[in-house]
C-alpha cells in the first residue's frame, strides 16, 4: 500500500501560553491539493512549520510519504514557501534560487538548466539578474515560489502564497499551482484567499483555536445551500411573513446597501439551487413585490467559512 503524502496524528504544539495547535489529525493523499483554512491565529502556520521540520511538536506524530517529519528523508521531499519570507538582499534573484538549489543538493548542471525556466514561470524572467534589494514585496514572493520549486519537490507547502501579490500575480500563482497539480504534486495550501482555494483545492480542513473543526471535500462544502439576495420594492413585513409561511424557507430581511434615494430592501434566503430561487422570485412577483436585483453570494467557500467560525470565539488579531 502506498504511504499517504501527509499523515498527522494528534499533532500538537503548545507554545507554553496555551496557543499553537492541538491534536490535529489529518490525512492527505498523494496528488491531492489540500487547503488549510482558519481565522488569524488559528494555528495554520504552526502546523505547517511542524510538518516541514522547522519546529518540534509537543506531542503526536506525523509523516510525509511514510518519512517521519523532521527527518532528512522527509525534508528531501518538501518545497516550502513560508508566510514570512526574506531573502539575501545583496544577492540577485538568480543567485538566491541557485543557493536554494545547492542547499537541496540539486546537481549544478540541472540547476543551470532549471533556474531560468523557473524564474520565467514565476514572472521574474527579466529580473533574475537584479539584486533582491531592488525587488518589490510581490517580486520577493514570486522568488520564494521559485525557491520552493527548485528541488522538484513531491509535496509543496505554501503559506499564504499570494499575500503580497496584485491580481495579475495571484492569477499567475493560481496557474502555477494548477500546473503542479496536473503534474501529480501534492499541494498543501494555507490561504485566506478562499476563491483561490475553491479553484485549486480538492479538500479543506477548517482550524479554529488550534483544533480542526471540519474536514471535507470542496465539492461537498460547495453543494451545501447557497445564500441568495433579492432587492425588492413594495416590501411590507406582512409580505415577508407570507413568503416564509408559503415557502417554509427562512427568508429574512438583511441590511445591505441600496441605491441612494431608493426605498427598496434586500431579502436573503439559503436556497438549494437555481430552481428554488426561480420559484421564490415568481412568488415574490405574484405577491406584488418588484424585483430589482438578484445576487448569489459570490464566494461560496467564504460563506461557508464565515458561517462556520462566526459565533465561535477565536484568537484572531481583531479584538
Ligand atoms: N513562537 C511562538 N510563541 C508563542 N506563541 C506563538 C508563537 N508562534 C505563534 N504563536 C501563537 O500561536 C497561535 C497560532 O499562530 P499561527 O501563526 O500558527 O496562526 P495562523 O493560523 O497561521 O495565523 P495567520 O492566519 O494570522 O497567519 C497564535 O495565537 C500565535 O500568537
Amino acid at each position: 500500500m502506498r504511504a499517504l503524502a501527509i499523515e498527522a496524528s494528534e499533532l500538537t504544539k503548545d507554545y507554553g501560553n496555551g496557543r499553537g495547535c492541538r491534536a490535529v489529525t489529518i490525512q492527505v493523499k498523494e496528488g491531492e491539493a489540500f487547503g488549510f483554512l482558519g481565522p488569524n491565529g488559528a494555528g495554520k502556520s504552526t502546523f505547517v512549520k511542524m510538518l516541514v521540520g522547522l519546529i518540534r511538536p509537543s506531542s503526536g506524530s506525523a509523516s510525509l510519504f511514510g518519512e517521519p517529519i523532521g527527518s532528512i528523508g522527509a525534508k528531501r521531499l518538501i518545497g516550502y514557501l513560508p508566510e514570512l519570507y526574506r531573502y539575501q538582499e545583496w544577492l540577485t534573484g538568480e543567485e538566491v534560487v541557485r543557493l536554494h538549489a545547492r542547499l537541496c543538493g540539486v546537481q549544478p548542471a540541472e540547476a543551470k538548466r532549471q533556474i531560468p525556466l523557473l524564474l520565467e514561470e514565476v514572472g521574474l524572467g527579466a529580473r533574475g539578474r537584479d539584486r533582491v534589494k531592488h525587488y518589490s514585496k510581490g517580486m520577493q514572493q514570486r522568488l520564494g515560489l521559485a525557491c520552493a520549486l527548485v528541488n522538484d519537490p513531491k509535496i509543496v507547502f505554501l503559506d499564504e502564497p499570494s499575500s503580497a501579490l496584485d491580481p495579475l500575480g495571484r492569477s499567475d500563482v493560481r496557474r502555477i499551482l494548477q500546473r503542479l497539480k496536473a503534474q501529480g504534486k501534492t499541494l498543501f495550501l494555507n490561504s485566506h484567499l478562499l476563491e483561490d482555494v475553491e479553484v485549486i483545492c480538492d479538500r479543506v480542513a477548517l482550524l479554529n483555536n488550534g483544533h480542526v473543526l471540519h474536514t471535507g471535500s470542496v465539492s461537498d462544502v460547495l453543494q451545501e445551500k447557497t445564500r441568495w439576495h433579492f432587492r425588492v420594492g413594495g416590501f411590507t413585513p406582512l409580505l415577508l411573513q407570507w413568503l416564509r409561511d408559503a415557502t417554509q424557507l427562512p427568508v429574512s430581511r438583511v441590511e445591505l446597501p441600496v441605491p441612494e434615494g431608493s426605498d427598496t430592501v434586500w431579502l436573503a434566503a439559503e436556497l438549494e439551487d437555481e430552481e428554488q430561487a426561480g420559484w421564490l422570485n415568481a412568488l415574490m412577483i405574484e405577491q406584488g413585490l418588484t424585483l430589482y436585483e438578484v445576487a448569489k453570494a459570490k464566494t461560496r467557500l467564504e460563506e461557508w467559512f464565515v458561517s462556520a467560525v462566526s459565533g465561535l470565539s477565536h484568537r484572531g488579531e481583531r479584538p
